[in-house]
């Protein structure tokens, strides 16, 4: 962590990663881990194993967590680290198969109450059986436990996060974490901004923020400690840093700052109506990433040009049940009529791990290396009723309005053929019953995000109707960086040689098998890749919504034949550090 001089002698500047554009100033909503009430009722006899089941992802939920603390308290200096991490360890083992889940669970069963009652019952037990030990150690664990207990039941109450709906307007989150779950409940009317301790640039989070236009600022260090709600704080999600209390003179400073960048997006307003062409006359497709409904009407406000990505995660968040055909149809329907004519491209789920709720913890326990681990495609296939049913509401909602289908985390040509047949066999079933459904039968395209994809574009491309190359995931499983970890984001490098030729040869064979290719991966929507992406072939990129004015602005000044011969350049280059200086000096004459 870094701390910057305080101006005046007051205000606190501190560091983290900024990953949502933009400046917010307003008072702190602080989460913490305060008393919470706790609903109590009784369970029926077939309720019991879900409860079950949402306990124990409430507990894998809860390691997560503290091991992502732990992860921090490592770079703390000296003894303040081993004695952090003790303790974390403690909290893990509470979490982990403990006398605490074990009794929680037999309330669960025995007793038919449910989990956040039985946490509290369990927890309450324990207290007071330590505090009859009459020894000191034992006595000073209580607020260990109780603290464990908190942090269960504020896992399976997603309890602050609902609370965000009743923020005052123009609130700043600070916050341990935000998941992409609790991100989602986030309202741009009422937040004006947010920053955590934990949460990497690339991760869904961020993405979500950036999607929202909702400045944000994560892996603050220190971000916590002695803050009180209602302080003044200011988020700058460009330069990354979260300014507490701040002094009059940096207050002023920040205001005209935002007020000169809400001159800019109204400038870049002007931009909708006219086309994405370079100097030279090549048309490039904008289209928008879409993370929930509601980012529609954002979309369309920025020109998108149709949807590139719809990551169809949000219908699985913050709920218990897993969504029905027909929910699913009602939702891609209204999207799909929503974009009046326009082409949506649906991924299937890019769920799995940690994503499905207490559904997969219930049925394979917590994955050892979620991001490697049965999610996305794989899982569609290992449970194919998942699939079916996502792959049924998609042909149905091709009824209202070109939709294609995306398949994520695809590896090899026999899982886009395993996809096809099933499709097929959901027509074929749908047809029987008489429900219409599209006629041609969607597209099918390939996200490529994994080495292995890449590696083999050129016999996917014949498996494939299209691809849409996710830079998100390849550079994670390209450099082996956890896109969602701060401690490893300075390592996570788009522009790193391996990754690039991973996205040319990608490229090369779409071309060469003459199917569409883009890019949907956050590159897409910064300008400052624009004259590389497109100088290496590409003509459709997807984007955060509130991206597509920047990259249109880019894409209007370029010659197109220049960013060609620049890209070759670029690509005979062995170090990032010297093409990202290339692009730089490219960007700045035009
Ligand atoms: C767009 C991508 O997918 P997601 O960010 O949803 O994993 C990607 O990996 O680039």
């Amino acid at each position: 962590m870094k701390t910057d001089v305080p101006a005046a002698g007051q205000g606190r500047s501190l560091r983290g990663l900024g990953v949502s554009p933009g400046i917010a100033i307003g008072p702190a909503h602080v989460v913490e881990s305060g008393a919470i009430r706790v609903p109590e009722y009784t369970l029926a006899a077939d309720q019991v194993e879900a409860e079950a089941a949402r306990f124990a992802d409430a507990c894998g939920k809860a390691r997560r967590q503290i091991r992502k603390l732990k992860a921090k308290a490592l770079v703390l200096p000296g003894s303040a680290s081993e004695e952090i991490g003790f303790l974390l360890d403690a909290h893990l083992a509470m979490v982990t198969n403990s006398r605490l889940t074990r009794g929680v669970e037999r309330r669960i069963q025995q007793e038919l109450v449910n989990a956040e009652a039985a946490v509290q019952a369990e927890i309450a037990t324990i207290a007071q059986t330590f505090a009859s030990m009459e020894d000191s150690y034992l006595a000073g664990r209580i607020a260990d436990v109780r603290e464990v207990g908190r942090r269960l039941i504020r896992n399976l109450m997603r309890h602050e996060y609902q609370a965000f709906s009743m923020l005052n307007p123009g609130s700043v989150i600070l916050a341990e974490e935000l998941t992409p779950a609790d991100t989602a409940l986030l309202d741009p009317r009422r937040v004006a901004g947010f920053a955590t301790v934990l949460g990497g640039a690339e991760g869904h989070t961020a993405i979500m923020a950036r999607s929202l236009g909702i400045p944000a600022v994560l892996g603050v260090g220190g971000l916590l400690s002695g803050l009180k709600n209602g302080v003044t704080i200011i988020v700058d999600g460009l330069q990354g840093r979260v300014i507490i209390d701040p002094t009059p003179e940096v207050l002023e400073d920040y205001r005209q700052r935002r007020a000169e960048r809400e001159r800019e997006r109204e400038q870049l307003k002007g931009l909708r109506k006219l086309p994405a062409v370079t100097r030279d006359n090549t048309a490039v497709t904008l289209q928008a990433n879409l993370e929930l409904p509601r980012d529609l009407d954002h979309a369309l406000e920025n020109g998108a040009q149709g949807i590139g990505l719809l990551r169809t995660e949000f219908l699985f968040m913050n709920r218990d049940q897993l969504p029905d055909e027909d929910e699913q149809y009602t939702v891609l329907r209204s999207i799909v009529e929503g974009m009046g004519g326009r082409t949506v491209t649906a991924r299937t789920m890019d769920v799995g791990g940690e994503k499905l709720a207490g559904w997969m913890a219930g049925r394979y326990g917590e994955p050892a290396n979620p991001a490697l681990g049965l999610r996305a495609v794989r899982l569609g296939l290992r449970e194919p009723k998942l699939l079916e049913t996502q792959l049924a509401a998609m042909l149905r909602a091709g009824v209202h309005g070109p939709l294609r289908i995306l398949l994520p985390m695809i590896c090899s040509v026999a899982e886009v053929q395993r996809v096809r047949e099933m499709m097929g066999q959901v027509a074929r079933r749908l047809r029987r019953r008489g429900v219409p459904i599209a006629d041609p039968l969607p597209p099918v395209g390939v996200m490529v995000e994994v080495p292995g994809a890449a590696l083999s574009a050129d016999a996917l491309a014949y498996a494939a109707d299209f691809f849409s190359i996710g830079t998100n995931d390849l550079t994670q499983y390209t450099l082996a960086i956890d896109r969602g970890d701060e401690q490893v984001a300075s390592l996570y490098d788009p522009l790193h040689p391996a990754v690039l030729r991973l996205i040319q040869f990608t490229i090369e064979a779409a071309l060469r098998a003459r199917i569409p290719v883009s890019v949907c991966g956050e590159i897409a929507g910064d300008a400052r890749y624009t004259a590389l992406l497109l100088g290496l072939g590409v003509r459709a990129l997807s984007m955060v919504p509130p991206a597509i004015p920047l990259v249109k602005r880019r894409i209007r000044k370029l010659d197109l034949q220049e960013a060609t011969r620049r890209a070759r350049v670029i690509m005979d280059q062995s170090d990032s550090g010297r093409i990202a200086a290339l692009l730089d000096d490219f960007n700045a004459v035009g």
